[in-house]
């Protein structure tokens, strides 16, 4: 059976090793949320993952929701990008990127002093993140219907300046109460038109940006990012392995290159009957250790894991898995800091 150390195609992309890093925002682009030569640097020390995928990176300046994270809608942002998957490249590494749109979990003073907007005017319960003084999520604004076909074409746009920039493929965020999956689970989607109601009305827009991203790139180099444990930013769905079964369905109808999904070892997760239904590659997330990453190998329930806080603190993570070597202490105060303590200072072996 196969361990993280064997090499794995997944869809056209050829990777030397099952050890992918998971998309980690890290709050680091300059002015006009533009990828700086520090953020290369991070990245092409992180090079020897079998794949990188990118932080989570805005395609419109209506979705973001942070401060400082990169969008992929400007020149200015493709040159940036372009100077990292460059030197990615460079040092042998392959690396997607994560299309964005926060919808809702956002806040005016992000948005130009616009509401965020969302599949319905239902609030987020909880803080604005890395906002202070503390302030509750606004009631965003639902999308007209006219409006949605305005999404999906700043996806398309992403998906081609991901490709002018360089990069190997693109992941489309479907996760963590993003506007995709906002509209995905009927807790947040409440919608009388064809983008709301029943299941395949609820995932249409996720699958008509992913057939956008398709016509750009090939199925064979678009992945997608799912969160069925729907346990961040206040979301639910009353029929969680019905809806997020469909969507494995028909991605896999698509034939598209990955499916990565948020699970917890140890936990009766989803992912076995997703992995299923996708019938492709699939990538697990989320607080893996070496041991429980190479059962689920060996098990069969993934066919490569994507590690988050281990390729913060370790650089060259592979290299310290495959030698059981210590993995250094991450710091959780610097994940979201500015410039490069805590960010490119941790030691290699
Ligand atoms: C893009 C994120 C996600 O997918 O959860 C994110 C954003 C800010 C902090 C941590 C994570």
């Amino acid at each position: 059976m196969p361990t993280l150390f064997d090499p794995i195609k997944i869809g056209d992309l050829e990777l030397s090793n099952r050890i992918i890093m998971a998309p980690l925002t890290r709050c680091r682009a300059d002015e006009g949320r533009v990828p700086n030569a520090l953020m290369a640097e991070y990245y092409t020390q992180r090079a020897t993952a079998g794949l990188i995928i990118s932080e989570a990176t805005s395609v419109t300046p209506l979705g973001v929701g942070y401060p400082d994270t990169p969008g992929i809608w400007s020149d200015e942002q493709v040159k940036g990008w372009s100077n990292i998957t460059k030197a990615v490249h460079a040092n042998g590494g392959k690396i997607v990127l994560q299309l964005w749109h926060v919808g809702r979990i956002s806040d005016p003073s992000y948005l130009g002093g616009e509401a965020p907007v969302a599949p319905s005017a239902i609030a987020a319960k909880g803080h604005v993140s890395l906002l202070r003084p503390l302030r509750d999520f606004p009631v965003p604004r639902a999308l007209e219907t006219e409006e949605i076909a305005d999404i999906v074409e700043a996806y398309r746009i992403g998906a081609e300046n991901a490709q002018a920039a360089g990069f190997d493929g693109v992941e489309i965020h479907a996760a963590n109460g993003y506007l995709l999956d906002q509209f995905l689970q009927d807790g947040t989607n409440k919608r009388t038109d064809q983008y709301g109601g029943s299941i395949e009305n609820r995932a249409r827009l996720l699958l008509e940006v992913t057939d956008a991203a398709i016509k750009v790139w090939g199925a064979g180099r678009v992945g997608v990012h799912l969160s069925p444990r729907a346990d961040s930013h206040d979301m639910g769905d009353s029929d969680l392995a019905g809806t997020f079964g469909y969507v494995a369905r028909e991605l896999g109808k698509r034939g598209v290159a990955f499916l990565c999904a948020r699970e917890k070892e140890g936990e009766d997760s989803l992912a076995p009957q997703l992995k299923e239904a996708f019938g492709g590659v699939f990538i697990a997330n989320e607080r893996f250790t070496k041991a429980s990453a190479s059962a689920w190998l060996e098990s069969g329930k993934a066919d490569a894991v994507a590690f988050g806080i281990p390729f913060i603190a370790n650089p060259d993570l592979p290299e310290r898995l495959r030698l059981d070597a210590p993995l250094n202490e991450p710091r959780p105060e610097l994940f979201y800091a500015k410039g490069p303590v805590g960010y490119i200072d941790y030691p290699r072996l």
